[in-house]
This record gives structure tokens, C-alpha cells and sequence, in this order.
């Protein structure tokens, strides 16, 4: 069972949303979809939910388009987030859970499980427009999530959620995946995109202009960081032949390199200077590669 997207396109007019997007997203994995505000993220999971229609391509889920039919294998959590906010907590989840082809007592028990799980049994029996913001965010994601579906489509999941909440859904959302569903995702957030996905998409205006594991997207960048703590003023070796880029910091700075000699170079020449207290060769962070390749492309 893979997701496909294969050279999708979706104009509103003559706006281009989604250009030319071709990507596989195999069964089991995690995939996130990292981009400005309005690169396409969200059209491009209505697309594959068949709430919108690409306007050239294709998206199949295990060979088929993604219907109504077969949406009781499918969860989604919208980035507008849906819930009614007069129905209580569990009488929702277990209505969410019926409508996807759960039994009343499997979606009871599941809702339980899933409050206890997110430590908030004690609101089951509260109506949603009671909950704080990031309350309300986790029933929304357990409603998406509720059903056991195989593929789960989620819409910024971490956006309002307090750090030991994003933890938590974290733990979660890896453990689904586990169990063996597929997951694509989209975020503002790098760290979570690292931290969670085998593969990953950065969009920008509608374009991809990186994917690949995250691995092949590091290794694809060809530039490394040095960072250098010192006890005096690192500016001047910004200068030095290899050199990219220099990002002050508040004992040293960052420098970009294409060449591992270059680093050496670097600590040489600080040496020679003074006394260095810091010295390491890092791969870029999904930060780094986001801020260039988005800055390289903008329009
Ligand atoms: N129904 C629509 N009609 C016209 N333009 C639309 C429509 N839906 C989306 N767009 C435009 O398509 C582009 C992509 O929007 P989309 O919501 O997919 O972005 P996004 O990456 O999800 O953004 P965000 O991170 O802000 O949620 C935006 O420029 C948006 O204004």
C-alpha cells in the first residue's frame, strides 16, 4: 500500500497552487511536507483526499484514488479543525469513530484509551467549546486517529500544542506508525520534521524544491557546518578561501563549508590566534537547508 502523487498540478484560475509534484510515500513510513505560509501543503492533502480535484496528475492510495469508500481506511486531521463545539468529548469520538465504520463499544473503548492516553479522561463528559485551544487540538487528533486508520493525513498536528503535549503526540504518532499505518505530515517546525520523518518534501510556491530521505536531502545540500567557540572575535575567518557563509554566535559562530579541509584549515588558523574552546564539524540542520534553498528560490 503506497500513496503515489504523480505530476500533480492545481490551478484556482490562474493561480498555480501545486506545480508539476511527483512523490512516493511507502507503506509504513512517515513523510513530511515542510513550507512557508501558502507554498500548497494544505491543497495538496485535500487533493489527496479527493476533497479537491488536481487539475492534471494523478493521486493513488494502494493503486486507487481515495473515495468516500474508502475513506473508514483514512484519517485526517484538517488543519480548520472541526469539531461541534456543543457535543461532549466522548460522545463525539465515539460519533466521529461510528461514522467510520466503528462499532458503538469498539469506538467507546477506543475514545477511553485515547483520553487516558492524552491525559485528559477527566474531560470526556465536557463539552468541546470548554476546552482550552490545545485540549480541543488533541480530541481533534484523536478523532482523526480513532478508526485505526491505515493512511493519516495530518494537517500541522503540532500547531497549539505546549511542549510537553508535542512530546506526547510525538510518542504517539510514532507508535501508530509502529503498528504499521502510514504517516504524512505537515509542520513550520524542522525539528519535528527531522526528528519524526524517513522522507520528507520542502515545497515553495507550490514546487518541490527538495525531497528525499533526510539523509539523501543532507547529503544533497553539500554544505556543512563548522562551529567554532573562541575567546576572541571569529568575524575575520569568514573571509577564508571555502568559506560559504559565517553566522556570528555569542562565544564563536557557524561557518558554512563545502570541504571537510576547510574545517581544518579554520581550527589552524583559530589557533593560531588564540585559545579556541569549542570545535566540531556538524551536518546541516533542516533549518539551514530551508532558509537557503527557500531564500535561493524566492521569487
Ligand atoms: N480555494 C482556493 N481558491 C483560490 N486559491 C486558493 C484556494 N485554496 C488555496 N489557495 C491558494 O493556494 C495557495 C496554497 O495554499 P495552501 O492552503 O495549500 O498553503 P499551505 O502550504 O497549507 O499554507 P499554510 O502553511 O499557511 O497553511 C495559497 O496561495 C492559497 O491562497
Amino acid at each position: 500500500m503506497t500513496l503515489k502523487i504523480e505530476h500533480v498540478t492545481k490551478k484556482f484560475g490562474d493561480f498555480m497552487a501545486v506545480n508539476d509534484l511527483s512523490m512516493t510515500v511507502k507503506q509504513g513510513s512517515m513523510y513530511g511536507f515542510l513550507g512557508a505560509n501558502g507554498a500548497g501543503k494544505t491543497t495538496i492533502f485535500r487533493m489527496i483526499l479527493g476533497l479537491l480535484d488536481a487539475t492534471e496528475g494523478a493521486i493513488t492510495w494502494n493503486g486507487q484514488p481515495i473515495t468516500y469508500a474508502s475513506s473508514k481506511h483514512i484519517g485526517y486531521l484538517p488543519e480548520e479543525r472541526g469539531l461541534y463545539p456543543k457535543m461532549k468529548v466522548a460522545d463525539q469520538l465515539v460519533y466521529l469513530g461510528q461514522l467510520r465504520g466503528m462499532k458503538k463499544n469498539e469506538a467507546k473503548f477506543a475514545a477511553s484509551k485515547w483520553l487516558e492516553r492524552f491525559e485528559v479522561p477527566h474531560y470526556a463528559h465536557k463539552k468541546v467549546e470548554e476546552l482550552s485551544k490545545g485540549n480541543q487540538q488533541k480530541i481533534q487528533v484523536i478523532a482523526s486517529i480513532i478508526h485505526k486508520p491505515s493512511l493519516i493525513i495530518l494537517d500541522e498536528p503540532f500547531s497549539g500544542l505546549d511542549p510537553i503535549n508535542v512530546e506526547m503526540l510525538k510518542k504517539a504518532i510514532l507508535d501508530i506508525q509502529k503498528e504499521g499505518a502510514t504517516i504524512v505530515f505537515s509542520s513550520h517546525r524542522m525539528d519535528h520534521v527531522e526528528e519524526l520523518c524517513e522522507q520528507l518534501c520542502i515545497l515553495h510556491h507550490g514546487e518541490s524544491i527538495v525531497s528525499g530521505t533526510l539523509s539523501e536531502v543532507k547529503r544533497g545540500f553539500g554544505l556543512q557546518n563548522v562551529r567554532l567557540k573562541a575567546d576572541f572575535d571569529l568575524t575575520y575567518l569568514g573571509q577564508m578561501d571555502g568559506v560559504s557563509s559565517f553566522k556570528p554566535s555569542k562565544e564563536g559562530g557557524i561557518f558554512q563549508i563545502s570541504e571537510e579541509r576547510t574545517a581544518h584549515e579554520l581550527l589552524r588558523a583559530a589557533l593560531e590566534k588564540g585559545n579556541i574552546r569549542y570545535f566540531a564539524i556538524e551536518e546541516p540542520s533542516l533549518h539551514d537547508i530551508f532558509i537557503q534553498k527557500v531564500g535561493e528560490n524566492h521569487a
